[in-house]
């Protein structure tokens, strides 16, 4: 049995953990991240998590709270937009030069000769970045990325265990989607036509990450640009 059939939808684990193309405009770049980068970015990510203005839960305009708990750097994420203040009424922390300098590599990378023929990744310039902490049992439901006021791309690099990341369409919540294996290191960069596709997080995979991160759960960090 393949993982597409044990998981009931086209899978695509990574073919070969080789660089595929899932969707036009969105570059998978599996194990981008060497452990030692990943390290560094988990001890980064712990103190970006610190109050003030650290990890949070968010609550949603409907009521409910969001499984994943996050924190915003350079702009805080709010349903539905971004302010310079964080949840508990203190600054923003400042977006980082470390994920200033990955996140322009990324997209470098992730589009290589292509890049001027990517909307807004020739120019790239991020200013946002959440890092999302999913612990055992949290996902993300099916959502755009659509608070920004670019169509740059969004950069997200995945840590800990892995999960099952749902790359859908830009017209609905519906099929036609992708179900991906993000595994820890993996760089994922969707622009051009896949930057408003429909994605979110199914499940994660829990005791998948080496236990030499120290992290229990699943960490990603999208880099994004505000045009605010
Ligand atoms: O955790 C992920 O891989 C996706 C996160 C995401 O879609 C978001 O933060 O908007
Ligand atoms: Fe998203």
């Amino acid at each position: 049995m393949t993982q597409g059939e044990l998981f009931g939808g086209p899978f695509d684990a990574a073919v070969g953990r080789g660089r595929s193309e899932p969707a036009p405009g969105a570059v998978l770049l599996p194990g981008w991240l060497d452990a030692a980068a990943q390290l560094r970015l988990v001890a980064a990510c712990r103190a970006w998590a610190r109050p003030p203005a650290g990890m949070h839960t968010v609550r949603m305009p409907t009521g409910g709270l969001m499984s994943v708990r996050m924190v915003g750097l350079g702009w805080h994420w709010y349903p539905y937009g971004y302010s310079r203040t964080a949840e508990d009424g203190t600054p923003v922390k400042p977006f980082p030069p470390e994920l200033d300098v990955l996140a322009r590599r990324a997209v470098a990378e992730a589009y290589g000769a292509d890049v001027g023929g990517v909307a807004g990744a020739a120019g790239y310039a991020p200013d946002i970045a959440i890092v999302n902490h999913y612990p055992h049992g949290a996902r993300m439901g099916l959502h755009q990325d659509r608070d920004e006021r670019t169509d740059a791309p969004v950069v997200s690099l995945s840590l800990g265990d892995s999960c099952v990341f749902r790359l859908g369409n830009t017209e609905t919540r519906t099929r036609p989607w992708t179900d991906l294996e993000l595994r820890s290191g993996d760089l994922l960069v969707f622009g051009g036509p896949a930057r408003f596709a429909y994605h979110g997080v199914t499940r994660t995979l829990p005791g998948t990450a080496d236990p030499a991160l120290g992290l229990t759960g699943r960490l990603n960090i999208t880099v994004r640009q505000s045009g605010l």
